[in-house]
């Protein structure tokens, strides 16, 4: 339980598998020919098992009689439990090497942690049509427990699994995950970005610099972006004194109280599944808010789409089409999973840009060539040609991945690094790890965005499966588009309106809970373009 939702969704495409057990073998063979190629792969297979060293002698911390690995795991005092995660997981390799098997934690399954990206290839290639990856726990029992009702057996992506999950995620695919869907949104999406380089101007102090809690404000931004796709609506998140009870504000709240329940309920231990603590209460409320608002809004979308039906529909209309059930629990899934995540990445890559003076004059000279005026728009040509800024994202991605990795459940016997694992063994992805590693890249803490510049001469030759910030395969991040599309296009705006520094701090300081969250004080100093 203690490390049970180390990682929050994070996702990808199937492909063949590879390393089947013999008593997985696929049976399916449409011609004699495919047959003999099948029976020898399986063979083939067979053969790697057998040669493989046992699931047992996989290297990992020893086990104490009866507590098992438990007290190397305790917050705060625990061999490996007293690091931040990713330390915790940067000590497991240097105890161990690229395969780490943590036992006999009481409550959960074993861990299996990679730190080799051909290793984590090959698992992520056999993750099987219906990947599973460990869900948020209370989100879970929420909707399938308390809510059944409400939810009528549509229980979203974010944590259900098996056919399940294949069933919400077929339907919500296409609408949210093709490359014309984003297209309407590039103009609202600069729009709230056009809004928020305003707050920034006014939040600023004496000294140009902005309030050590700016990343609220970043919140308020992300949430007012998400909530154009999620809801099809302008929330007004964004208006300077928001009632304690408007609806913005309780949306904000609820988004709060979300964050501090995942954290202190799902990560930490917590007695929430036997009695119905403080903290449960206060995140059943803010669950109910969400669902209740996003009913609202879907309703809502209903009655327009009626009113004028020859407008092209939005993603909410698309979804409503499909089943408005499914419309509500993925506006919800979107919210939770849509305002963090793309905060701490918008903050990290003003970090860096801060940080590294050469590559914001860089980056700056494209964006100014890109947008003439100041509140020029960004829209899908100029976007098409910011090269160097997209390679600015990736950098900060691999430097600062918000997700540190992934998580997939073996859902067959597999041979990983020679060792047999079972069916059934949550496999630790530890992607954010092998990016720091300088076998992959060379300086790797320093922020050179021309490792993402193809065929240039600093073009990386890293293997590709060392660093996935959205995740792999059927289940990878369905936002992806929206969040890399709110972020470039504020960091755009931002680049083109203010020159940034930060005084408060050289490295980056975060803590990594479901996500990696910044924990510097965001007091960017904001020296106005001519
Ligand atoms: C910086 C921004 C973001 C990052 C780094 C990120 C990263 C990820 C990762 C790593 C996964 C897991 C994929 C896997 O298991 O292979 C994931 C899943 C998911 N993300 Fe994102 N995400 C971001 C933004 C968003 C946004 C804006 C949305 C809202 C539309 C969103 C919605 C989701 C959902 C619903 C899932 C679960 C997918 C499933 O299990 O089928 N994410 N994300």
């Amino acid at each position: 339980m203690l490390l049970q939702s180390t990682v929050r969704a994070l996702g990808v495409r199937g492909a063949a598998p590879v390393g089947v057990s013999a008593r997985h073998r696929s049976t399916a063979a449409a011609t004699p020919l495919d047959a003999t190629a099948a029976a020898d792969a399986a063979a083939a297979r067979s053969a790697e098992w057998e040669r493989a060293k046992p699931y047992h002698a996989i290297p990992g911390p020893k086990p104490f009689p009866l507590l098992g690995n438990l007290p190397r795991l305790l917050p705060k005092i625990g061999q490996y439990g007293k690091y931040e995660i990713m330390d915790m997981q940067k000590q497991l390799r240097k105890d161990f090497g690229d395969i780490v098997r943590v036992s006999k934690i009481p409550g959960r399954k074993d861990m299996l942690f990679l730190f080799d990206p051909k290793t984590a290839e090959k698992m992520l290639r056999n993750e099987g049509v219906w990947p599973i990856r460990e869900g948020i726990k209370t989100l879970h029992y929420y909707r399938t427990v308390l809510r059944k009702d409400k939810y009528e057996g549509v229980y979203g992506t974010i944590t259900s699994q098996g056919k399940e999950w294949q069933d919400f995620r077929s339907k919500v695919n296409q609408p949210l995950m093709q490359p014309r869907s984003a297209r309407r949104y590039f103009a609202p999406i600069d729009e709230v970005a056009q809004d928020f380089i305003g707050r920034m101007r006014d939040l600023r102090d004496e000294n140009m610099e902005l309030p050590a809690g700016f990343i609220n404000e970043l919140y308020k931004w992300s949430l007012e972006s998400i909530a154009l796709v999620a809801l099809d609506t302008r929330l007004g998140c964004l208006a300077p004194n928001l009632a304690p009870d408007s609806e913005p504000q309780r949306m904000i709240d609820a988004v709060q109280v979300m964050f501090e329940g995942f954290y202190k309920l799902d990560l930490q231990p917590s007695l929430w599944r036997l009695v119905s603590t403080p903290m449960w209460r206060r995140l059943v409320h803010a669950f109910d808010y969400f669902y209740d608002v996003a009913e609202k809004y879907v309703d809502e979308a209903v009655a327009k789409q009626k009113t004028n039906p020859d407008k092209e529909p939005s993603i909410l209309e698309r979804l409503m089409k499909e089943d408005p059930r499914v419309a509500k629990v993925m506006a919800s899934d979107m919210l939770f999973g849509g305002v963090d995540t793309t905060s701490h990445l918008a903050a990290s890559l003003l970090f860096h840009l801060a940080k590294y003076p050469n590559v914001q004059r860089k980056v700056g000279e494209e964006v100014r060539r890109v947008l003439p005026a100041k509140r020029s728009p960004v829209t899908e040509d100029a976007m098409e040609q910011m090269t160097y800024l997209k390679a600015c994202l990736k950098e900060s991605l691999r430097v600062f991945p918000i997700a540190m990795g992934n998580i997939r459940e073996t859902q067959k016997d597999i041979v990983l690094s020679d060792y047999q694992v079972p069916k059934g063994v949550d496999v630790f992805l530890c992607h954010m790890v092998m990016s720091h590693d300088e076998q992959h890249y060379p300086r790797p803490m320093a922020f050179e965005p021309e490792r993402w510049l193809r065929g240039g001469p600093q073009a990386h030759t890293a293997h590709p499966f060392t660093t996935m910030p959205f995740g792999f395969g059927p289940r990878t991040c369905v936002g992806r588009r929206f969040a890399e599309l709110e972020v470039l296009t504020l960091v755009a705006k931002v680049l083109r309106n203010f020159w940034v520094e930060y005084h408060h701090g050289d490295q980056i300081e975060f803590s990594s809970r479901s996500i990696n969250t910044v924990t510097l004080p965001l007091k960017f100093r904001l020296v106005d373009h001519e």
